[in-house]
């Protein structure tokens, strides 16, 4: 899975296009990953958006992650299950979805990325790094210097996620994050491929 730009699906800001369009246009533009986070939807609802993702993204390389309902990856044979601190226990996630899946766990500070088993979690969500209003209930964000420290102590790959766009992708890539996440920086703008576009390429220019 490349997590260097990874789209995070967001129903409300998606509106306009939906989710299935912004993400087959964020696709075209870069983005490797694309997940489906739905707050308000059931496992049915969850399934059924899943299965038009998985169309638009057929052929394309890019992963298709389910955040947090854990049937709706396994009925989806999804590429990966998202899951945060709250959500449910790792080794619980790990036996529901089966030895292939991938599994990333929200971490939020360098605790919980000293409790991090690389044996049972691919990858991490290093959560928020900044504040951001696309998200009501995050936790205190850990910053640039705060990314860099948990980074360090975790033992998987690390995206990042919150207040996030290309134009940080020098200070995170530098702070030794795999990755970007994000939501609005995609979501609802006018040119969802364009948007990705400028984020892949700060992303290789932050790599140079
Ligand atoms: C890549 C990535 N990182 C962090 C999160 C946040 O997940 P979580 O803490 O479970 O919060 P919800 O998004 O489920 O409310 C994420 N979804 N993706
Ligand atoms: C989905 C999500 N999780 C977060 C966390 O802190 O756990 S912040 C967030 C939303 C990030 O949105 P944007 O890229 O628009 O800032
Ligand atoms: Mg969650």
């Amino acid at each position: 899975m490349d997590l260097s730009a990874y789209l995070v699906l967001d129903p409300g800001l998606c509106a306009g296009l939906g989710m299935v369009e912004t993400a087959r246009a964020a696709v075209a533009g870069g983005v490797g990953v694309v997940q489906l986070l739905h707050e308000q939807a059931g496992t049915a609802e969850m399934i059924e958006i899943g299965r038009a993702l998985r169309v638009a993204l057929e052929g394309t390389g890019a992963a298709l992650v389910i955040n947090d309902v854990v049937a709706a990856a396994v009925a989806l044979r999804a590429d990966g299950l998202h899951i945060g601190q709250g959500d449910m226990a790792v080794k619980k996630a790990r036996s529901a979805i089966g030895p292939e899946m991938l599994l990333g766990l929200s971490v939020e500070n360098q605790a919980h990325a000293r409790a991090v088993d690389p044996h049972v979690v691919d990858y991490v969500g290093v959560s928020p790094v900044f504040g951001t209003p696309t998200k009501s209930d995050h936790a205190p964000p850990v910053g640039i210097d705060g990314l860099r420290r948990i980074v360090e102590i975790c033992p998987v790959p690390a995206v990042c996620i919150g207040g996030l766009g290309p134009q940080h992708a020098g200070d995170v890539i530098g702070a030794g994050a795999a990755g970007l996440a994000v939501v609005s920086a995609v979501c609802g703008r006018p040119d969802p491929a364009a948007a990705a576009r400028a984020l892949g390429s700060a992303i290789a220019e932050a790599r140079k």
